[in-house]
């Protein structure tokens, strides 16, 4: 499969020191004060392309420009990539018109993290990944595109739902017509802990137009129509479409999928180490935005087990030609 030059991943299992990226380090830090970090927006970081500035519901975003005139935001709070904008101005990502911005509730679209738990489960349906605050661990650019890594550690919060010592570092590059993403969770706890997770990611589409190649063949675990009780399946068709209500796990998915959001794109989603795959459309459920959406998420859907100081480390590659 033929992979961009910048591709690369020497093993999916490491075991290493957590360490932070050797990138300059910036101003937003986890635990810093609503003061700093008030006093830090809007202001241009040591990387160029790369802004920190003042989101909806004043939650901190970091805003990033290529040289080749792609953008993409992220907010802090849920680490959550909520914009994915090509040099023509289209953006690619969709967030749901009842997303809410209040530092608590997840944002509902764009690229959300089910972490440490896709659900159900024991504890909230995707964990608390999408709903704490990351800080920037890093940033720098490459030759006009920008990068910069997110970090997200244990906290009182995490540990009252999950009593584990973790650290997940999650780099974004941005290119001229891609958006990449390389999730490293690493063990920072002296006992063995095991987890399940997935790159949610809201794909914005016209969903009577839009369909997902490269599944056929694929286990299922089908959750229409009792999600608490999946069937199990075989993938048939080369080309699936949304006419309906669509919630469908595929097991051992392939590295390469194809989605035609029905809107004149077709978006190519690469993956290392992603097992799984997710589709998914409310359809009446969200009858307020259902047609404007699909959801092709990468997962981590059976529990991944790390012993202390071992990592795990996905990367996805999303790309539009
Ligand atoms: O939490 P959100 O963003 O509303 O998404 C919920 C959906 O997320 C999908 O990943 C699941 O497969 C669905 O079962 C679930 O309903």
């Amino acid at each position: 499969m033929a992979m961009s030059s910048n591709w690369s991943l020497s093993s999916s299992f490491q075991t290493l020191t957590p360490s932070k990226p050797k990138a300059k380090p910036l101003l937003l830090r986890r635990g810093i004060g609503k003061k700093a970090i008030a006093m830090s927006l809007s202001q241009e970081t040591a990387a160029s392309g790369l802004q920190v500035v003042e989101g909806n519901g004043g939650l901190p975003k970091v805003s990033l420009s290529s040289i080749h005139g792609s953008k993409a935001e992220i907010y802090l709070f849920g680490g959550c990539i909520t914009s994915w904008k090509l040099a023509n101005g289209k953006d690619l990502l969709f967030v749901r018109p009842d997303a809410v911005f209040n530092g608590k509730k997840p944002i509902s679209g764009g690229i959300p993290h089910c972490f440490p738990q896709f659900g159900p489960g024991a504890m909230q349906q995707h964990g608390f990944g999408r709903n704490m605050n990351w800080s920037i661990a890093g940033s720098e650019n490459n030759e006009g595109d920008p990068i910069v890594t997110l970090e997200l550690k244990d906290d009182p919060y995490s540990r009252s739902m999950w009593d584990f010592s973790f650290q997940a570092l999650y780099k974004v590059t941005l290119n001229s017509k891609s958006l990449s993403t390389v999730l490293t969770i690493t063990n920072t706890d002296k006992k063995p802990f095991s987890f399940s997770t997935a790159l949610h990611t809201y794909f914005r589409a016209s969903v009577e137009g839009a369909s997902v190649k490269g599944l056929k063949g694929c286990a299922t675990l089908n959750k229409d129509p009792d999600p608490s009780n999946p069937l199990e399946g075989k993938e048939e068709r080369e080309v699936i479409t949304f006419p309906g209500f669509v919630d469908c796990v595929y097991l051992n998915a392939p590295n390469e999928l194809q989605l035609d959001n029905g809107l004149g794109d077709t978006i190519t989603i690469r993956n290392k180490n992603w097992s799984d795959a997710v589709l998914w459309n409310p359809h009446l459920q969200m009858e307020a935005c259902y047609k404007d959406f699909v959801c092709v998420e990468n997962a981590q859907i059976g529990n991944i087990q790390l012993e202390p100081e071992q990592s795990w480390v996905a990367e996805q590659y999303i790309s539009a030609d």
